[in-house]
């Protein structure tokens, strides 16, 4: 592993671990992110051994609580939760989130939404005064397939942004999510008003959801390189 990715692995570690002993208690019902850091968040749950019921936020943290041993539910038998912890790909002053870089941020909002705290576990590099400054590869949003071309033309016209269709890596032709929807990452160079931008994105015909998560979270902590954790709150 290159230094960099090892520093960055090892704050991941630090910040899901200090999150989820502050969090998360015996008896809770926890929704369970998406993405490399989350990863580390259910080993702690793991470790504790403390009996929990787990809502997944995709096909991935589904596989990440049955590997834990985690008791697994979903949200028509479990549709309140104590906290969710997740990752996210940029977090601002007012901890308003970018996320959706793993394309899962439909369940993922859902998820948050039914929580009582919505608490961000990450490295360093995602800490950031404004949407921008560290995450360059715009909002990702949401599209059912067969609108995927007139959203792209109202996300460049209405706003200004430079939206590009996600691609698969290993399949040829697009990202499908796990509700059989294409991803737009829409770029832009600033966003004055991130909750405005969230609010019209949302209302174009064939927009699922988008990526930024306004008002949602109330707690980040960032794993540093210096192997402490930088935690950053807000009232809601
Ligand atoms: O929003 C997400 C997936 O849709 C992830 O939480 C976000 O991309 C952060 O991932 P990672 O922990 O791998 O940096």
């Amino acid at each position: 592993m290159s230094d960099i990715k090892e520093t960055l692995e090892k704050a991941k570690k630090l910040a899901s671990y200090k999150a989820v002993d502050d969090n998360v208690r015996a008896g809770m019902k926890v929704g369970i992110g998406s993405g490399s850091t989350i990863k580390y968040a259910v080993d702690r749950i793991k470790e504790l051994g403390i009996p929990l019921t787990c809502v997944p936020t995709s096909f991935q943290s589904t596989q990440l609580i049955i590997a834990a041993g985690l008791e697994l539910s979903d949200l028509s038998r479990t549709p309140e939760l104590d906290v969710t912890i997740d990752g996210a790909d940029e977090v601002d002053a007012q901890l308003n989130l970018i996320k959706g870089g793993g394309a899962c941020q439909l369940q993922e909002k859902i998820v948050a939404a039914s929580s009582k705290k919505l608490i961000i576990v990450a490295d360093f590099s995602k800490d950031s005064s404004q949407f921008g400054d560290n995450w360059k590869k715009g909002i990702p949003i949401e599209v059912v397939p067969m609108a995927y071309v007139p959203v792209m033309i109202k996300l460049e016209r209405s706003f200004g942004l430079k939206p590009v269709l996600r691609m698969a890596v290993n399949k040829a032709g697009p990202v499908v999510t796990d509700n059989a929807n294409f991803v737009i990452d829409a770029q832009f160079t600033s966003i004055d008003n991130p909750a405005d931008l969230a609010t019209k994105i949302k209302m174009i015909p064939g927009v699922v959801e988008t990526g930024l998560f306004i008002n949602m979270a109330e707690k980040a902590y960032f794993g540093q390189k210096d192997g402490t954790v930088k935690e950053r709150s807000i009232k809601l």
